[in-house]
């Protein structure tokens, strides 16, 4: 595919010139902006979401979610403050077409919603949303009563037949490359006819705290969920059928594309403030707290949110990430940086990513003077001395944070298509550089 001017564009990631020292507004989370949207428009009343992530992945979804027919609407929160957006519910209906760009949620989520449309609703998306498997969500919607049409290989591009209804029930599924796959069919859950009972087959799962965000939200809009941390069988999550509730909701700030500017201060030994920081949350990169604790830094909750501080020293780590995988680039990042080894487990399913995380991660560190060797679930990162290069992107938002990371402490660290951080952080240069009060 021919690229855009954007994506060969070289950004030269701005070198530290000392310790950082910043307060960084780090904009909404992407996967509750999401969720809260499908709630919203699958609920009987209006609701309201407050300060949501504007960025590519976010903006695929609500347009989406207006081609089924569904309002959202531009407005303030009902105090009359901060920016909004008010979901309108309405007949779900076709002919649709939607985008899913590469948003793992929007590809994953939207299928069960527009089971339960009326009318053909037909998904597409970038080159990459075809290798990246969704056989979970169409296997699991077609036991439950769904018609859809593929091309066999599990993925898009295809086409949902919604009916207007969907009978659920009951379904198994092999979750292990995606915790979407139960996401997705929990959040619709309500809306079918007999709920949805999701039965993991799978031997691991990835992900675990963004299937809690997804429980935890289904029951702040009314719906009764049964999960195995609730009583219920390993494995195992229902979603009883019922009305869901339009709420006033505000969105957390993105714990995940706060890890960056963390990084930043432990790789600088300096120290940053994220304003807002949640003192209780599903989000997994609330998990940053310890891991770069124990790499090195320090912090503390306040009222006014996260202090974190880094010593000057940056240790290696031995961690599983499969619970928070979308922090890998970000940790392998500063563990290249390290003065001890890293060994990073549980991160298999990276590999079905935006981009393969793991080829990426090793190949463009390598190139920078690096030692990263893929293991089968993961990356072993021995400290070398890096140089300056070009640090390629692959279309992914985490891979450019991560070279931005390596760039402050090594000079000459050229950062290909950074405006891909739009996939989640529009504004990521520009608060790079504020940070670093250039
Ligand atoms: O449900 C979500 O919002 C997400 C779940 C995770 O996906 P996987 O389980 O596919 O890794 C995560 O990596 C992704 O960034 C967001
Ligand atoms: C894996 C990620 O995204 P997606 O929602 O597209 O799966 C991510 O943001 O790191």
């Amino acid at each position: 595919m021919a690229q855009n001017p954007a994506d060969t564009a070289l950004w030269p990631a701005p070198h530290a010139s000392g310790a950082v020292d910043a307060t960084v507004h780090v904009p909404g989370s992407k996967s509750v902006t999401n969720r809260a949207l499908v709630l919203a428009a699958l609920a009987s009343e209006p609701g309201w979401l407050r300060r949501p992530l504007r960025s590519r992945d976010t903006l695929l979804m609500a347009g989406a979610l207006r081609e089924m027919g569904v309002g959202i609407e531009e407005g303030v929160g009902p105090d009359g403050t901060g920016e909004a957006w008010r979901v309108l519910p309405a007949g779900l209906r076709g002919p649709a077409t939607v985008d899913v760009g590469n948003a793992g949620t929007v590809m994953r989520f939207l299928p069960p919603v527009a089971a339960l449309a009326d009318g053909p609703i037909r998904f597409d998306g970038d080159p990459r949303s075809y290798e990246r498997p969704l056989n979970g969500v169409i296997d699991a919607l077609r036991v439950l009563g769904a018609r859809i049409d593929d091309d066999g290989r599990g993925a898009l591009p295809l086409t949902v037949h919604g009916g207007g209804a969907l009978d659920g029930g009951p379904v198994e599924i092999d979750a292990s490359s995606s915790s979407q796959f139960v996401s997705a069919l929990l959040l619709s859950g309500p809306r079918f006819n007999q709920g949805v009972e999701v039965r993991h087959i799978g031997s691991t799962l990835p992900s675990m705290p963004h299937i809690r965000m997804t429980v935890d939200m289904l029951r702040a809009v009314g719906a009764q969920v049964d999960t195995p941390e609730s009583g219920g069988e390993r494995n195992v999550w229902r979603v009883t059928p019922g009305a869901l509730l339009g709420r006033d909701l505000t969105i957390e700030p993105d714990l995940s594309n706060a890890q960056p500017f963390l990084a930043a201060a432990l790789v600088t030994g300096g120290k940053v403030l994220i304003p807002d920081w949640p003192s209780r949350t599903t989000q997994p990169g609330d998990r940053l707290r310890e891991i770069f604790t124990e790499m090195g830094g320090s912090c503390e909750l306040t009222d006014y949110g996260l202090v974190f501080t880094g010593s000057g020293t940056i240790h290696g780590i031995d961690v599983d990430l499969g619970d928070v995988g979308e922090l890998t680039p970000g940790i392998a990042a500063v563990a290249a940086l390290a003065d001890s080894p890293s060994t990073l487990r549980g991160v298999a399913h990276l590999r079905l990513h935006e981009t393969d995380r793991l080829a990426a991660l090793t190949k463009e560190i390598n190139e920078l003077g690096g030692d990263v060797i893929e293991t089968a679930d993961g990356l072993h990162i021995r400290p070398r001395p890096l140089h300056g290069g070009i640090f390629h992107t692959y279309e992914d938002h985490r891979m450019a944070t991560a070279g931005a990371i390596i760039g402050l402490a090594v000079e000459g660290v050229q950062i290909e298509n950074v405006a891909t951080t739009a996939k989640t952080l529009p504004d990521f240069p520009e608060l790079w550089t504020g940070m670093l009060g250039a």
